[in-house]
């Protein structure tokens, strides 16, 4: 099985399980990640939503290059990137607060899963970026959109993305992308952070999520997810983008 979903006291824990992948997304990460966030629609218990990878190198390495690198058009890739694009959506527009459990690397996709969610808890020794702009293309999954909406000053965000390399922790912290950092065990950090959270009705989530979430609308939060979506499948067939994917995949050869 590629992923966990364990429901643990109203903590849904969603766990990418493809270490010797380093938790790259594929169809059935991406089946999972959708099982998780319906199940939370069907939960009226379920409180908080968790995302995070198994192991210490990985939290995620965006999407499956091994296996997506079959998608040459931009129809193709379009098709494989709105469908986790809806996804991310639906967990960002969750009623529950989410939380990235950034327990390793986050890189390309796995840097939008994390800006996807509401908190971003990270590993004091590891490094995060959305590196997409290393194979000519932008993101993919509507990261990007997430990331101007999240608070940090634009020249932080824009350069975050056209430096598209990885920072280390710290700096992610400096900028404002990390919520918190932490060292040692990631469920003791978990929570410690939603120590006090657990302690308030759901019902005061929700209703601040709702504020949130209302916003977003008006600012056309859909539209232009799927138009950065667009954006990349365009990319996606370029001559440059094979030859970057390529250039990876043969690296351990
Ligand atoms: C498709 C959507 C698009 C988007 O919208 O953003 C993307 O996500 S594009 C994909 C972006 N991701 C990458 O470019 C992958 C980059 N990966 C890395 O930089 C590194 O692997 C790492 C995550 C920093 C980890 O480094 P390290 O611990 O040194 O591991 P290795 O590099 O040696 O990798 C081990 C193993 O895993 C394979 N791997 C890693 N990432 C992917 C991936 N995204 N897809 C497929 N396979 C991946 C890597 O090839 C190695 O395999 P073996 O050589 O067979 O052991």
């Amino acid at each position: 099985m590629a992923y966990q979903i364990e429901n643990n006291d109203g903590i849904l824990i969603f766990t990418i399980d493809r270490q010797d992948k380093r938790n790259a997304v594929n169809d059935e990460v991406m089946e999972g990640l959708k099982e998780a966030i319906t199940y939370i629609k069907d939960h009226q218990d379920v409180r908080f939503l968790v995302v995070t990878g198994s192991g210490e190198k990985a939290f995620c390495s965006g999407g499956d290059l091994s296996e997506f690198h079959l998608l040459h058009t931009e129809d193709e890739a379009f098709s494989m990137l709105s469908k986790m694009g809806h996804i991310l959506y639906d967990l960002a527009t969750l009623r529950v607060p989410t939380i990235a459990l950034v327990n390793g690397a986050a890189v390309g996709g796995g840097c939008e899963i994390a800006t996807a969610c509401d908190f971003r808890l990270v590993a004091s020794d590891v490094q995060c970026g959305f590196i997409q702009g290393t194979l000519s293309i932008t993101s993919g999954w509507g990261g990007g959109t997430y990331l101007f909406e999240r608070g940090l000053r634009h020249d932080h965000a824009l350069k975050m993305l056209i430096d598209a390399k990885s920072y280390d922790a710290n700096l992610l912290y400096e900028i404002g992308w990390a919520t918190d950092l932490f060292e040692g065990s990631k469920e003791q950090a978990l929570e410690k952070f939603i120590a006090n959270m657990r302690g308030i009705h759901p019902s005061v989530h929700q209703a601040y999520k709702e504020i949130q979430l209302r916003k977003w609308k008006e600012k056309n939060m859909y539209e232009r997810v799927m138009e950065e979506i667009r954006l990349c499948a365009k990319l996606w067939e370029s001559d440059a983008h094979n030859e970057a994917v390529q250039r990876f995949l043969n690296k351990s050869k």
